[in-house]
Protein backbone atom coordinates (compact mmCIF):
# COMPACT_ATOMS: atom_id res chain seq x y z
CA UNK A 1 0.00 0.00 0.00
CA UNK A 2 1.30 3.07 -1.06
CA UNK A 3 1.92 5.93 1.91
CA UNK A 4 0.27 9.69 1.08
CA UNK A 5 2.77 11.68 1.45
CA UNK A 6 3.41 11.70 -2.77
CA UNK A 7 0.84 13.55 -4.56
CA UNK A 8 1.17 14.13 -7.86
CA UNK A 9 -0.96 17.38 -9.24
CA UNK A 10 -0.81 16.96 -12.90
CA UNK A 11 -3.57 19.83 -13.74
CA UNK A 12 -2.59 21.93 -10.94
CA UNK A 13 1.24 22.27 -12.11
CA UNK A 14 3.80 20.77 -14.34
CA UNK A 15 2.52 17.54 -15.96
CA UNK A 16 3.26 14.77 -13.67
CA UNK A 17 4.59 17.49 -10.90
CA UNK A 18 5.44 15.46 -7.65
CA UNK A 19 4.64 17.45 -4.61
CA UNK A 20 6.81 15.50 -1.78
CA UNK A 21 5.91 15.39 2.12
CA UNK A 22 2.16 17.36 1.92
CA UNK A 23 0.58 17.46 5.51
CA UNK A 24 -3.44 16.26 5.39
CA UNK A 25 -4.37 19.56 5.42
CA UNK A 26 -2.54 20.46 2.26
CA UNK A 27 -3.72 17.50 0.71
CA UNK A 28 -7.48 18.76 1.37
CA UNK A 29 -6.84 21.66 0.34
CA UNK A 30 -4.64 20.36 -2.99
CA UNK A 31 -8.08 18.01 -3.84
CA UNK A 32 -10.03 21.23 -3.54
CA UNK A 33 -8.28 23.02 -5.81
CA UNK A 34 -7.66 20.18 -8.34
CA UNK A 35 -11.13 19.06 -8.60
CA UNK A 36 -12.53 22.85 -8.83
CA UNK A 37 -9.79 22.92 -11.96
CA UNK A 38 -10.55 19.71 -13.44
CA UNK A 39 -14.44 20.02 -13.84
CA UNK A 40 -14.20 22.14 -17.00
CA UNK A 41 -11.94 19.49 -18.19
CA UNK A 42 -14.15 17.13 -17.52
CA UNK A 43 -17.09 19.01 -19.20
CA UNK A 44 -14.67 19.47 -22.55
CA UNK A 45 -13.88 15.63 -22.14
CA UNK A 46 -17.58 14.81 -21.85
CA UNK A 47 -18.66 17.09 -24.68
CA UNK A 48 -16.18 15.23 -27.11
CA UNK A 49 -16.29 12.29 -26.34
CA UNK A 50 -18.08 -15.81 4.02
CA UNK A 51 -20.14 -13.42 6.91
CA UNK A 52 -17.76 -10.89 8.67
CA UNK A 53 -14.97 -12.31 6.90
CA UNK A 54 -12.31 -10.44 5.62
CA UNK A 55 -12.02 -11.67 1.41
CA UNK A 56 -9.28 -10.01 -0.55
CA UNK A 57 -6.07 -9.53 0.93
CA UNK A 58 -4.72 -5.26 1.22
CA UNK A 59 -4.24 -6.50 4.93
CA UNK A 60 -5.12 -3.07 6.54
CA UNK A 61 -2.55 -2.07 8.66
CA UNK A 62 -3.02 -1.51 12.35
CA UNK A 63 -3.26 2.54 12.64
CA UNK A 64 -0.36 4.27 13.83
CA UNK A 65 -2.10 6.84 16.77
CA UNK A 66 0.20 9.33 15.54
CA UNK A 67 -0.59 9.07 11.96
CA UNK A 68 -4.25 8.81 11.51
CA UNK A 69 -5.99 11.37 9.24
CA UNK A 70 -6.83 8.00 7.32
CA UNK A 71 -7.46 8.42 3.75
CA UNK A 72 -10.34 6.30 2.73
CA UNK A 73 -13.51 5.07 0.43
CA UNK A 74 -16.24 3.46 1.72
CA UNK A 75 -17.78 1.56 -1.79
CA UNK A 76 -21.07 -0.47 -1.35
CA UNK A 77 -24.66 -1.11 -3.17
CA UNK A 78 -27.66 1.38 -2.25
CA UNK A 79 -28.56 0.68 1.38
CA UNK A 80 -25.64 -1.68 1.74
CA UNK A 81 -25.07 1.12 5.15
CA UNK A 82 -22.05 2.76 4.00
CA UNK A 83 -23.26 5.90 5.48
CA UNK A 84 -24.02 4.10 8.94
CA UNK A 85 -20.33 2.59 8.98
CA UNK A 86 -18.12 5.05 7.17
CA UNK A 87 -20.23 7.92 10.02
CA UNK A 88 -19.14 5.50 12.96
CA UNK A 89 -15.52 4.93 11.76
CA UNK A 90 -15.08 8.89 11.25
CA UNK A 91 -15.87 9.47 14.70
CA UNK A 92 -13.56 6.40 16.11
CA UNK A 93 -10.45 7.94 13.79
CA UNK A 94 -11.42 11.54 13.96
CA UNK A 95 -11.74 12.11 10.00
CA UNK A 96 -14.88 14.05 8.41
CA UNK A 97 -17.37 11.42 6.56
CA UNK A 98 -17.26 12.76 3.43
CA UNK A 99 -21.07 11.41 1.23
CA UNK A 100 -21.24 12.66 -2.45
CA UNK A 101 -25.39 11.38 -1.68
CA UNK A 102 -25.83 13.94 1.37
CA UNK A 103 -24.39 17.00 -0.71
CA UNK A 104 -26.38 16.64 -3.37
CA UNK A 105 -29.58 15.71 -1.21
CA UNK A 106 -28.25 19.06 0.46
CA UNK A 107 -28.75 20.85 -2.87
CA UNK A 108 -31.58 19.70 -3.85
CA UNK A 109 -32.87 21.39 -0.87
CA UNK A 110 -31.79 24.49 -1.67
CA UNK A 111 -33.50 25.30 -3.91
CA UNK A 112 -30.30 26.65 -5.77
CA UNK A 113 -30.01 26.73 -9.49
CA UNK A 114 -29.00 23.41 -9.81
CA UNK A 115 -31.63 21.57 -7.82
CA UNK A 116 -34.54 21.09 -10.12
CA UNK A 117 -31.88 19.51 -12.55
CA UNK A 118 -30.09 17.39 -9.85
CA UNK A 119 -34.43 16.51 -8.85
CA UNK A 120 -34.99 15.04 -12.07
CA UNK A 121 -31.52 12.87 -12.53
CA UNK A 122 -31.42 11.59 -8.81
CA UNK A 123 -35.67 10.84 -8.75
CA UNK A 124 -34.54 8.39 -12.04
CA UNK A 125 -32.02 6.67 -10.26
CA UNK A 126 -29.73 8.22 -12.34
CA UNK A 127 -25.82 9.35 -11.51
CA UNK A 128 -25.50 12.88 -11.60
CA UNK A 129 -22.33 13.95 -14.31
CA UNK A 130 -18.77 13.96 -12.90
CA UNK A 131 -18.87 17.75 -13.15
CA UNK A 132 -21.76 18.34 -11.11
CA UNK A 133 -20.99 16.32 -8.30
CA UNK A 134 -16.77 17.18 -8.46
CA UNK A 135 -17.78 20.81 -8.25
CA UNK A 136 -19.77 20.19 -4.70
CA UNK A 137 -17.25 17.91 -3.26
CA UNK A 138 -14.78 20.44 -4.10
CA UNK A 139 -16.99 23.20 -1.96
CA UNK A 140 -16.86 20.41 0.60
CA UNK A 141 -13.43 20.24 1.11
CA UNK A 142 -12.82 23.90 0.58
CA UNK A 143 -14.84 24.61 3.46
CA UNK A 144 -13.46 21.23 5.49
CA UNK A 145 -10.05 23.16 4.47
CA UNK A 146 -10.97 26.46 6.18
CA UNK A 147 -12.10 24.28 9.63
CA UNK A 148 -8.72 22.67 9.42
CA UNK A 149 -10.23 19.32 8.73
CA UNK A 150 -7.89 16.33 7.55
CA UNK A 151 -8.19 12.88 5.90
CA UNK A 152 -11.48 11.79 5.16
CA UNK A 153 -13.55 9.06 4.49
CA UNK A 154 -15.79 9.67 1.12
CA UNK A 155 -18.89 7.18 0.89
CA UNK A 156 -20.86 7.65 -2.60
CA UNK A 157 -17.45 8.80 -4.37
CA UNK A 158 -15.88 7.35 -6.39
CA UNK A 159 -18.79 5.75 -8.31
CA UNK A 160 -17.40 5.45 -11.65
CA UNK A 161 -14.23 4.40 -13.15
CA UNK A 162 -13.42 7.81 -14.03
CA UNK A 163 -14.16 9.22 -10.55
CA UNK A 164 -11.80 6.94 -9.39
CA UNK A 165 -9.04 8.44 -11.85
CA UNK A 166 -9.73 11.32 -11.37
CA UNK A 167 -8.79 11.05 -7.17
CA UNK A 168 -6.60 8.67 -7.85
CA UNK A 169 -4.82 11.68 -9.61
CA UNK A 170 -4.71 14.04 -6.67
CA UNK A 171 -4.40 11.71 -3.70
CA UNK A 172 -3.21 8.19 -2.42
CA UNK A 173 -6.39 6.39 -0.93
CA UNK A 174 -5.18 4.36 1.46
CA UNK A 175 -7.99 1.95 1.96
CA UNK A 176 -11.15 1.12 0.05
CA UNK A 177 -13.83 -0.79 2.03
CA UNK A 178 -16.17 -2.57 0.09
CA UNK A 179 -19.29 -3.64 2.06
CA UNK A 180 -21.96 -6.51 0.53
CA UNK A 181 -24.79 -7.85 1.31
CA UNK A 182 -27.42 -9.67 -0.97
CA UNK A 183 -30.09 -7.94 -3.27
CA UNK A 184 -32.53 -9.05 -1.69
CA UNK A 185 -31.58 -7.73 1.59
CA UNK A 186 -30.39 -4.75 -0.34
CA UNK A 187 -34.28 -3.94 -1.39
CA UNK A 188 -35.60 -4.18 1.75
CA UNK A 189 -33.04 -2.12 3.35
CA UNK A 190 -33.63 0.78 0.74
CA UNK A 191 -37.78 0.47 1.35
CA UNK A 192 -37.77 0.05 5.04
CA UNK A 193 -35.41 3.09 5.20
CA UNK A 194 -36.34 6.38 7.04
CA UNK A 195 -34.52 9.58 8.07
CA UNK A 196 -35.45 12.34 10.69
CA UNK A 197 -36.28 15.68 9.07
CA UNK A 198 -35.06 17.59 12.23
CA UNK A 199 -31.82 16.01 13.33
CA UNK A 200 -30.93 14.20 10.20
CA UNK A 201 -30.44 10.64 11.98
CA UNK A 202 -31.14 7.20 9.60
CA UNK A 203 -33.34 5.06 10.76
CA UNK A 204 -34.96 1.07 9.71
CA UNK A 205 -38.25 -0.19 10.08
CA UNK A 206 -37.58 -3.13 8.35
CA UNK A 207 -36.84 -6.42 9.95
CA UNK A 208 -34.73 -8.21 7.91
CA UNK A 209 -34.71 -12.63 7.83
CA UNK A 210 -33.07 -14.05 4.72
CA UNK A 211 -32.20 -17.78 4.37
CA UNK A 212 -28.65 -17.61 3.31
CA UNK A 213 -28.30 -19.23 -0.46
CA UNK A 214 -25.90 -21.25 -1.73
CA UNK A 215 -24.17 -22.21 1.94
CA UNK A 216 -23.85 -19.02 2.94
CA UNK A 217 -25.08 -17.77 6.52
CA UNK A 218 -28.59 -16.29 7.17
CA UNK A 219 -29.16 -12.88 7.94
CA UNK A 220 -31.58 -11.25 9.82
CA UNK A 221 -30.99 -7.46 11.02
CA UNK A 222 -33.79 -5.93 13.40
CA UNK A 223 -35.19 -2.67 13.01
CA UNK A 224 -33.17 0.35 13.79
CA UNK A 225 -36.20 2.19 15.39
CA UNK A 226 -36.07 5.83 16.29
CA UNK A 227 -36.32 7.43 19.85
CA UNK A 228 -40.08 9.11 20.87
CA UNK A 229 -38.83 12.29 19.94
CA UNK A 230 -38.02 11.53 16.46
CA UNK A 231 -41.08 9.54 15.33
CA UNK A 232 -43.51 12.92 14.13
CA UNK A 233 -40.39 13.61 11.97
CA UNK A 234 -39.95 10.97 9.49
CA UNK A 235 -39.38 11.01 6.16
CA UNK A 236 -38.41 8.37 3.37
CA UNK A 237 -35.73 9.59 0.82
CA UNK A 238 -38.01 10.23 -2.82
CA UNK A 239 -35.37 7.76 -4.39
CA UNK A 240 -36.31 5.23 -1.85
CA UNK A 241 -39.33 3.39 -3.89
CA UNK A 242 -39.04 0.06 -5.44
CA UNK A 243 -38.60 1.17 -8.81
CA UNK A 244 -35.87 3.28 -8.10
CA UNK A 245 -33.68 1.63 -5.84
CA UNK A 246 -33.92 -1.40 -8.71
CA UNK A 247 -32.74 0.95 -11.63
CA UNK A 248 -29.97 2.60 -8.58
CA UNK A 249 -28.72 -1.52 -8.34
CA UNK A 250 -29.01 -1.43 -12.07
CA UNK A 251 -26.50 1.49 -12.58
CA UNK A 252 -24.36 0.24 -9.59
CA UNK A 253 -23.76 -3.05 -11.09
CA UNK A 254 -22.96 -1.40 -14.01
CA UNK A 255 -20.82 1.74 -13.42
CA UNK A 256 -19.77 1.12 -9.78
CA UNK A 257 -18.68 -2.52 -9.70
CA UNK A 258 -15.66 -1.78 -12.26
CA UNK A 259 -14.67 0.46 -9.50
CA UNK A 260 -13.94 -2.27 -7.21
CA UNK A 261 -12.28 -3.91 -10.02
CA UNK A 262 -9.76 -0.64 -10.11
CA UNK A 263 -9.32 -0.81 -6.22
CA UNK A 264 -9.07 -4.89 -6.82
CA UNK A 265 -6.37 -4.29 -8.90
CA UNK A 266 -4.09 -1.54 -6.76
CA UNK A 267 -4.27 -4.06 -3.68
CA UNK A 268 -6.26 -1.92 -1.44
CA UNK A 269 -9.47 -3.50 -1.62
CA UNK A 270 -10.96 -5.04 1.26
CA UNK A 271 -14.16 -6.84 0.87
CA UNK A 272 -16.30 -7.30 4.08
CA UNK A 273 -19.60 -9.37 3.92
CA UNK A 274 -21.55 -8.14 6.72
CA UNK A 275 -22.95 -10.48 8.72
CA UNK A 276 -26.09 -8.80 9.98
CA UNK A 277 -27.36 -5.88 11.67
CA UNK A 278 -24.92 -3.60 13.34
CA UNK A 279 -24.68 -5.02 16.66
CA UNK A 280 -22.84 -8.43 14.75
CA UNK A 281 -20.96 -6.54 12.00
CA UNK A 282 -19.60 -3.05 13.90
CA UNK A 283 -17.33 -5.21 15.73
CA UNK A 284 -16.40 -7.76 13.20
CA UNK A 285 -15.83 -4.73 10.42
CA UNK A 286 -12.91 -3.54 13.25
CA UNK A 287 -11.44 -6.28 13.43
CA UNK A 288 -11.74 -7.28 9.92
CA UNK A 289 -9.54 -3.32 9.89
CA UNK A 290 -7.53 -3.92 12.30
CA UNK A 291 -9.24 -1.24 15.01
CA UNK A 292 -10.52 -1.41 18.56
CA UNK A 293 -13.32 0.65 19.81
CA UNK A 294 -12.12 0.34 23.27
CA UNK A 295 -9.04 2.15 23.02
CA UNK A 296 -9.35 5.85 22.99
CA UNK A 297 -9.75 7.93 19.68
CA UNK A 298 -6.50 9.33 20.69
CA UNK A 299 -4.43 6.17 20.74
CA UNK A 300 -6.62 4.35 17.94
CA UNK A 301 -5.56 1.50 17.72
CA UNK A 302 -1.31 0.58 18.55
N1 LIG B 1 -20.16 10.12 -6.97
C1 LIG B 1 -21.37 10.32 -7.52
N2 LIG B 1 -21.49 10.43 -8.88
C2 LIG B 1 -22.68 10.64 -9.45
N3 LIG B 1 -23.84 10.76 -8.78
C3 LIG B 1 -23.79 10.68 -7.42
C4 LIG B 1 -22.55 10.45 -6.74
N4 LIG B 1 -22.81 10.42 -5.41
C5 LIG B 1 -24.13 10.60 -5.27
N5 LIG B 1 -24.73 10.75 -6.48
C6 LIG B 1 -26.17 10.98 -6.74
O1 LIG B 1 -26.86 11.08 -5.49
C7 LIG B 1 -27.79 9.99 -5.35
C8 LIG B 1 -27.83 9.53 -3.91
O2 LIG B 1 -26.55 9.08 -3.55
P1 LIG B 1 -26.34 8.10 -2.30
O3 LIG B 1 -27.02 8.64 -1.11
O4 LIG B 1 -24.87 7.83 -2.19
O5 LIG B 1 -27.14 6.85 -2.82
P2 LIG B 1 -27.12 5.27 -2.61
O6 LIG B 1 -28.00 5.05 -1.42
O7 LIG B 1 -27.76 4.85 -3.91
O8 LIG B 1 -25.72 4.76 -2.44
C9 LIG B 1 -27.33 8.93 -6.35
O9 LIG B 1 -28.36 8.08 -6.78
C10 LIG B 1 -26.81 9.83 -7.49
O10 LIG B 1 -27.87 10.35 -8.25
Amino acid sequence: MKSNHKISLPLLSAPNAVVQSRSPTTTMAAMARFFRSSSSAIRRSMSTAAAGELKSQPCPRRIDPKARNVQWVFLGCPGVGKGTYASRLSVLLGVPHIATGDLVREELSSAGPLSKQLADIVNQGKLVSDEIIINLLSKRLEMGEAKGESGFILDGFPRTVRQAEILDDVTDIELVVNLKLPETVLLEKCLGRRICSQCGKNFNVASINVKGEKGNPDISMAPLLPPSHCVSKLITRSDDTETIVKERLRIYNEKSQPVEDFYRGQGKLVEFDLPGGIPDSWPKLLEALNLDENEDKQSATA
